[in-house]
């Protein structure tokens, strides 16, 4: 199965934390299971926060932040009866709530997963929690927005 991330056009493929042209980036991969969607992740020691093994919490944001968008673009096409193959919606995000609740190991595969809350029109809120095994270290909630189109001349 293709990610989510695999499908974006090539304008929009360079995000740090997700895109596949992005040579530098982080490259996380997020994929429709089922009605939720997953991504896995596995931080390298050099994105440590204060703590030691604690991962840096800007980087659990970034986790969040581009599975997050995933997620909402690929509800959105299922909402609208699509198929990724057919083309994306453009999602970015508007909003983005995450509690911390445990310390997230570093160099420990973690697992991010999205579940559509609702949509309405453009917007899409989505519920996504982080965990490290069994551990719940973070929930995030989202509200990503579709891009207009560019008005065509
Ligand atoms: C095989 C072909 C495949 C094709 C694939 C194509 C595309 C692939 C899909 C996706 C790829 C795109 C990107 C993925 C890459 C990486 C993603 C990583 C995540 C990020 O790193 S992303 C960067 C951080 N992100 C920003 O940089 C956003 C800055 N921002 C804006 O660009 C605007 O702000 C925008 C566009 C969000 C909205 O602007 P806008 O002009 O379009 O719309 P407007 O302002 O009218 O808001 C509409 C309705 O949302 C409500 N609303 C707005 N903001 C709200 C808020 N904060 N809280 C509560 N409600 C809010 C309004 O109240 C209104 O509500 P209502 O409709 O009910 O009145």
């Amino acid at each position: 199965m293709k990610a989510i991330q695999d499908l974006y056009a090539a304008e929009y493929a360079h995000c740090f934390g997700c895109g596949p042209r992005n040579a530098g980036g982080h490259h996380l991969k997020s994929y429709v299971d089922g009605d939720r969607t997953i991504a896995h992740f596995t931080a390298e020691a050099c994105y440590s926060g204060g703590v030691p093994n604690q991962l840096y919490g800007g980087m659990i944001a970034s986790l969040l932040d581009c599975h997050g968008t995933a997620s909402a673009a690929a509800f959105l096409n299922q909402q609208r009866g699509r198929t990724p193959e057919l083309g994306l919606p453009r999602c970015v995000t508007a909003s983005l709530r995450i509690d911390f609740k445990r310390p997230a190991p570093l160099e420990t595969q973690l697992t991010i997963t999205g579940a559509l809350q609702s949509i309405d029109r453009r917007k899409v809120w989505v519920a996504l929690h982080l965990h490290a095994g069994e551990q719940l270290c973070a929930t995030g909630e989202m509200l990503a927005i579709e891009l207009q189109e560019p008005a065509q001349s």
